[in-house]
């Protein structure tokens, strides 16, 4: 592992799955063009609509949203993590899936979202992800990459359940990938801690690319795409506007941080 700028990225995604596409590619130029070798898309990044309207585009979103993630990690030669993007099973359903793609264009990891979001929040809107979505049944792997570090998958929803990061710090992993459509009523109280508290307690970095504004409806997400180093600290912060945080992962920092803090050596359950 040697250092290097990653890139969370922000975006406003809409029910507009080639407008989407159009923006993302604006984006991961941006983040390029500031060096970025890692670059992050967030949750639904090439569709955000409803779960009905998403699940019967869902052969077509998928379809174009893999081939456009290999055109572009090739054209743009860096390594793409996606979000989570709906990948249809055989009984109607689809995998809420996170791709981690190489400057080739090949597929170092793939996971299928395993927590789903079956939430009625206080502010009125309910969410039932598991109505369209398959729950994964694999815990997500560690891809280890002798350039980048060892890459831990998950997303979203999945922040809320230590135990997933447990089993991937357990396997080595020294950067944490949380793309997220984080609800804004969720968001303004529990975002930040829930990020800042994988960091810290896996003495991993934490990357959250997310979704932002309102997207259709009274669908409105939190915003402040992130990355936390592994003592906690945010690094860069996207604020709430479609965008890029940018910072770099530094083996020395890591290192110098577990042998201050070495909790996961101190572990007994
Ligand atoms: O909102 C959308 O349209 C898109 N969001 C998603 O697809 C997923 C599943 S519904 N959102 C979350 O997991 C939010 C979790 C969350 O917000 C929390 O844990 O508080």
């Amino acid at each position: 592992m040697r250092s290097y700028l990653v890139a969370a990225i922000q975006m406003t995604s809409l029910p507009k799955l080639q407008k989407n596409l159009a923006e993302a590619e604006e984006l991961i130029d941006l983040a390029v063009r500031r060096g970025a070798e890692l670059v992050c898309l967030p949750e639904n990044f090439s569709f955000m609509g409803d779960e009905q309207e998403k699940s019967s585009q869902a052969s077509e979103i998928a379809q174009q949203t893999e081939k456009f993630l290999k055109t572009t990690a090739q054209r743009f030669q860096v390594t793409l993590l996606a979000g989570g993007f709906p990948v249809p099973t055989e009984n109607n359903k689809v995998y809420n899936t996170a791709l981690l793609i190489d400057p080739s264009g090949n597929e170092l990891a793939r996971y299928q979202k395993v927590h789903l979001f079956d939430v009625n929040l206080p502010d009125g809107n309910t969410y039932h992800e598991s109505f369209t979505v398959m729950a994964g049944q694999q815990l997500p792997s560690v891809y280890q990459s002798e350039e980048l570090g060892n890459l831990g998958l998950s997303v979203c929803y999945d922040v809320r359940f230590p135990e997933l990061y447990r089993h991937l710090s357990h396997q080595g992993a020294q950067v944490l990938f949380v793309p997220a459509a984080f609800t804004a009523y969720t968001g303004k109280d529990h975002w930040e801690v829930l990020l800042k508290a994988r960091a810290i307690e896996n003495t991993c970095y934490v990357v959250a690319p997310a979704q932002t504004g309102n997207h259709y409806g009274r669908r409105y997400t939190h915003g402040h795409a992130m990355i936390i180093d592994p003592w906690g600290v945010i690094l860069d912060d996207a604020g709430d506007k479609p965008g890029v945080a940018i910072a770099e992962i530094q083996p020395t920092r890591l290192e110098q941080v577990r042998v201050q803090m070495p909790c996961l050596k101190h572990r007994v359950f």
